[in-house]
Formats: C-alpha cells, structure tokens, sequence
C-alpha cells in the first residue's frame, strides 16, 4: 500500500472499517470454508482488497476524503465478495489461467466441497448472477488504465500483471498481422525459384491440387515477421524448418545473417541441435552444400539467449538492450510461458524474424498461459485473399480455404506424421488419446501382442527392465555409451509422490540394482547414477531438469556430467552440485522435448488424481520412438482421456471474432 495511504488519518480509518469487514479473522478459519484453499489464495486477498476499495494516488496527487469515500464500501458484504473474487483469481493463476471468466464463476457455490456420500465438508462462498456482478465490479472501477492491482474487462478478471503481459502479446499479434515488414523484401519470382529448388518441383506454371504444407509453411514464414509451424510429433517441423533456413540463407545471400535457434531446456536443445544436424546430413546433395554450410544447427536454450541474471527474473536482453539478431527460430514452444513470451518478444530488434516451432496438443508451460494454442487456435480457417493469392503465386498450390481476414495468415499447420507409422501403436494412441476417445485407446491397448499394459504390481515387470537398460549403465566403457544407454529408456510417472510416483519408483530400481550386485546403489553416489537436477544454478550454469550422470573419471573420482547442445560435457564435483534426485523414473512434464525408444508410463490408481489428463497422456505417449507400454487402472486411463486442460486466456489471434 501506498505511503500516502498509510499517511492519511482518513484512509487509516478505512483501512480498520474494510479490515473489520474481511468475512475470515485466519487462514485457518478460511480454510474449513473454502475447500482447496492454499496460504497465497488467502493473503493476496487480505493485501490487496483493502488497496482495491482505496483510491491510491499517484504520489502527487492531493488524497481527499471525497477520493477514499467514492468507492468505500458501506457493508460487509462487498468486501466479502471482493476477498473472495481475489481469492478465487488466485486460484485461477495457480491453474495456469492469465485470467478468470466472470461466467466461469457468476452464480456458482465457489470452493464448496461435499463427499460422495453427500457429506459436506466446505460449505464455499455464493457469487452473485453476472449482472449484479458486473455491477459490483463497475462500482470499483477496475479499469485497465487505472493503477490498481485487478483489471476487470467486458469478460474476465485479471491480476495486471498478467493482464499487461497479455496486452503486449496482443499488440505484438496485431501489429505483425497489420505490418509483415517482410513482405516485399524478396521478388515472388526468386521465392518461386528458391521453394522449387528446395521442394523439387519442377518447371511448371500449372498449379497443383494436393497442398505440401511443409512448402506451405516455408512460403508463409519467408514474407512473414512472425510465423507459427505446428505440428505433432515427426510431422516434420524441424525439417521444414530447416528448409526455411535454407531459403532464408539463400534469399539473402550473400548477406550474412544474424540467426539464433533455441528451445526452452537444455535437453530440448540439445534435441533441436540433433535434429537440426540430421536434416542438414539428409539434404546433402539436395540442397546445394554452400547452402547448407551457412544454416546454423547449435540450438541453446531461451534463457542462456536472453541472459541470465543471477537471482533475478529479468534478462539482460530486455527492450532497452535488445538482441542483436535477424532470425529467430524457438522449438517446444507449448513449454513457453506467457511472461517468458512477452520478454522474448520484448528484446527481438523490429526487423528480427520470429518462427515458432511446437505441438500444441501437448501439455501446456508449467506457470501461466497456453501460448502456443492461443497464437495458433484450431482449426485453421483459412487464409487472407492477399495471403491466398500470395501462396498460390509462390507454391503454385490452389485451392487454400478462404478466410475474412489475416488472422490465421502467419499459421501452417503440419498434419502427417513422418516418423511414426500412422498404423503404428505409438501413432495410433496419441491420436485416440488426444481426441478424447477413451474406449478405442484402451482396447487397442489391450489387444497388442507385445502386451502394452502392464500389471499394476510393479514388481512383476520392474526387476525385468532395470537388468535390461539400467544395471548395465555402471559397466558401459565408455561415458558416452552410458548416455546413449540411457537415453533408450524411462519410466514415466504422472507424479511425484504415491506409490506409482517418481520418487517410490526411484527407491525400487536402487533396491533391484542393489539386488542384482550393484552394492555401491544405495550410496548417495556412484558411477553410472542418473541424476536430475531440481533447482536452477546460474554459476554453474546448471537448470532445474538438466540431466547428468555420475561418471568415474581417469583420477578415479565421482564427477557429475551433464552433455550439452554443443556435444561437449559440463562437469560438476558431486559436493557442488545444487538439488538433485535419481533419474530412473520421471515425471511426465519434465520430458517434454526428450524421447526415447522404449517407455513405460505408469499412472496413479486414485482415478482422482488432479493432474490426469489427456495432454498429460499425449505428451508421454509421444516421447515413445518404438517401445510403449503402460501401467494405469482402466479407471484411470478412462477418467484422463476424458479430462481435457482448458486455460483461459485473453490472447486474440482473431480480433474481429471477439
Ligand atoms: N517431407 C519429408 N520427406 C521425407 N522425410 C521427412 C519429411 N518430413 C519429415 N521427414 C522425416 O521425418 C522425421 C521426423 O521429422 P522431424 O524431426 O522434422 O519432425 P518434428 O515435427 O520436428 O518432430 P518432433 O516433434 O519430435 O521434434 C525425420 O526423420 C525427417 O527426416
């Protein structure tokens, strides 16, 4: 609060009015209320309600009775249903919402819990119907120009934090969709040239029916300051990308341009660099070799491009220290969070060429937003008339849907899989799990002749697989032999606790490894330990989800190494190591942008489970290259498959849709 406000005699004999009116004297006494009701929930409601009812100058402003008394309350009851309209934002951020539909909670008995044989334990709070809300809330006057801590728009409520971030991301959308900046920059008739050299199509004038969206999408990101490719697992985003590098590189030639690859984690960079170096190997003889020695393959992560500063959350790269760059390229982008977005865009130069890589199916960031699903909503509805026309010209594709207007101009959506047989099990299940259909996926499941489900009793296929693909880490020659191991295998687990969590599944592969003659599994330490770091250490530069093994060295000492995009290992004395836990098992969120050849996902018996869904199940099904086999209660396969994550967001792609 305001020193202004603490100041005033005035505003401190409001301050003790709102305070005697707050509906809880703890959070104790809130909590036997309010079902699922966490500390934070419950303090940003006591800080700010009393901030919200106070008009709070600016520290010029002359503070009069008549400023405070305008919009003090005069009952208890708006005060009670402004605590809990901030507790229930809270709770709504924790969700990973930017805001809170006003519909979502008008008239609903909000927090209130009651078991299944009818007992209620919480008996929540009633909001009021929209209308009268809305009047509340137009009483208050939380309006986005006013300082106040609460935004509240035609819809929703928002923190204004998260309100600011979003309005940036909005404004960013519509100024590429008004001003594409690149759009004149290469002739049609070079693009033409480029894209056929590229896509291998020869001569012809004619235009052709069946649409290559992988050619689509390197035509709409060359005339295009901000482009969206996505796509699921293998349908070919990294290739395509690296095609548009090429063109890029080309176009310009023999102008040298700034370009940047990065990803959100290390090993989802390290992931993009390998892809990146494959594509560019396949290529050879395709594309001309002083082409593909220019594309850039090194991917590092957003965080190492912005510039960490030790212990803060800005970066050094900010929109008054840009970034020196022509082209950026980040993959994995559903891992991206609203506020990391909106600082990334803030540092791109104006002439800087973003190009957005990810799956939008998959689970969305940890912290708050769906970033890439609001910037590039389904289903695609089509294509401007300049942007049509355009594409036809340079592709020589016809027959793009129409739509009224460029909002879906800067999207290409890739829809067939590349890597997976689509009548492959792997291919297969996503597809059933991602469109809901519960039933078709379990059977399918269960009909396999290598059994896909497993027993719910761990120990009947566990020992089995630890001898297979972990006992014999200790005894490989060589380090990077023990990774390549490594990488062929996990076991995923939806959480962390519980017995079919990270942290029991851990303890039981030591146990077998001890078992099996191991002797030195059950030491903090040993060689050929997979660990995984849970905390950020800018110094070492080491990232909460890095992964590394400990590794005997020529001395004969326990070192941590961790490999990196670049190939080379950073190496760490176990002592210095910041947090860390054992890596057999892992939770289904921290592998995003990892895969490998075989995985056992295991899934809680309590059906109940808040974090089961059917993105959780997709982002684990789609780490598996071959392998897939999973352990989970049909209960609980079924109850996930029917859940599906819905964030709410007041990101518009399309601004005449709202
Ligand atoms: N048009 C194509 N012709 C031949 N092979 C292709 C084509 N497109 C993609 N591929 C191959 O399919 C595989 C998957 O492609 P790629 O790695 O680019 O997919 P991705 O969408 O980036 O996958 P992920 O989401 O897992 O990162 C690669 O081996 C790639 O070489």
């Amino acid at each position: 609060m305001s020193s202004l406000i603490e100041n005033s005699p005035v505003a401190h004999q409001y301050k003790s009015m709102i305070e005697s009116f707050y509906p809880y004297k703890s959070f104790n006494q809130a909590q036997e209320q309010l079902h699922d009701l966490v500390p934070i929930d419950y303090f940003l409601a006591k800080e700010l309600t009393i901030t919200l009812f106070i008009f709070i100058g600016s520290p010029n402003s002359v503070f009069t009775d008549a400023e405070v008394s305008s919009e003090v309350p005069t009952n208890k009851e708006d005060v009670s249903l402004l605590f809990h309209l901030i507790i229930a934002i809270s709770k709504a951020i924790r969700a990973g919402n930017s805001c809170l539909p006003l519909s979502n909670i008008a008239g609903s008995r909000f927090c209130f819990y009651a078991s299944d044989n009818g007992i209620v334990s919480h008996n929540g709070y009633e909001f009021p119907l929209i209308v009268p809300l809305k009047n509340f809330l137009s009483s208050l006057a939380l309006t986005p120009d006013k300082n106040k801590a609460i935004v509240v728009t035609e819809q929703a409520l928002y923190l204004r934090r998260y309100y600011n971030f979003e309005q940036e991301l909005n404004d960013f959308i519509a100024d590429n969709q008004t001003n594409t900046r690149l759009a004149s920059r290469f002739a049609s008739a070079a693009i033409v040239q480029c894209l056929n050299d590229l896509f291998k199509i020869e001569g012809t004038n004619n235009c052709v029916d069946e649409i290559d969206w992988q050619k689509v999408a390197v035509a709409n990101a060359l005339n295009k300051r901000l482009s969206i490719i996505a796509g699921g697992p293998g349908t070919g985003k990294t290739y395509t990308v690296t095609k548009l590098l090429a063109a890029i590189v080309s176009l310009n030639s023999p102008e040298a341009l700034k370009i940047a690859l990065v990803a959100p984690t290390g090993k989802a960079a390290q992931r993009l660099t390998e892809s990146l170096l494959n594509a560019i190997s396949g290529f050879k003889g395709e594309i001309a070799s002083e082409i593909l020695d220019k594309i850039p393959y090194q991917a590092q992560t957003l965080h190492r491009l912005l510039g960490v500063i030790p212990n803060k959350v800005n970066f050094r790269h900010h929109q008054d220290n840009k970034l020196t760059l022509d082209v950026l390229v980040v993959d994995e982008v559903s891992m991206v969070d609203l506020p990391m977005m909106v600082r990334l865009i803030r540092a791109l130069p104006e002439h800087c060429q973003l190009v957005l890589l990810g799956d939008a199916d998959q689970l969305p960031s940890v912290a708050v937003g769906n970033v890439l699903a609001d910037l590039a909503p389904r289903p695609h509805k089509g294509y401007s008339k300049a942007n049509k026309s355009y594409l036809t010209e340079v592709t020589r594709f016809k027959g793009f849907k129409p739509f009224k207007n460029n909002a879906y101009d800067h999207i290409t959506f890739l829809t067939k899989s590349r890597r997976f047989d689509s009548k492959g099990l792997v291919g297969r299940i996503a597809e059933l799990v991602i469109t809901g259909d519960a039933t078709k996926s379990w059977n399918l499941l269960a009909e396999q002749e290598i059994p896909a489900l497993l027993s719910l009793n761990i120990n009947q296929w566990l020992p089995q697989l630890v001898k297979q693909y972990y006992l014999p880490l200790a005894k490989c020659e060589e380090l990077s032999k023990a990774f390549s191991l490594f990488g062929q295998f996990r076991i995923l687990c939806a959480t962390r606790v519980g017995l079919e969590g990270v942290e029991n599944i851990n303890q039981q592969v030591e146990q077998i490894l001890y078992n099996s003659g191991n002797t030195q599994a059950n030491n903090q330490f040993y060689h050929g330990k997979p660990i995984m770091i849970t905390q950020n250490d800018y110094g070492l530069g080491l990232f909460n989800g890095d992964i590394g093994l400990v590794w005997t060295n020529e001395k004969g000492m326990l070192i941590a190494y961790f490999e990196q995009p670049n190939g080379e290992y950073l190496t760490v004395l176990p002592s210095r190591l910041p947090s860390f836990e054992s890596v057999y098992a892992m939770t289904i969120h921290k592998t995003q942008g990892s895969e490998f050849q075989h995985l056992v996902m295991v899934l809680p018996q309590n059906k109940d489970s808040k974090i089961l869904s059917r993105e959780l199940l997709y982002t684990g099904i789609t780490r598996a290259k071959k392998g897939l086999q999973i352990a989970s209660a049909q209960s609980t396969w079924f109850q996930s498959v029917d859940t599906q994550i819905k964030r709410y967001s007041g990101i518009q792609t399309d601004t005449n849709e709202h």
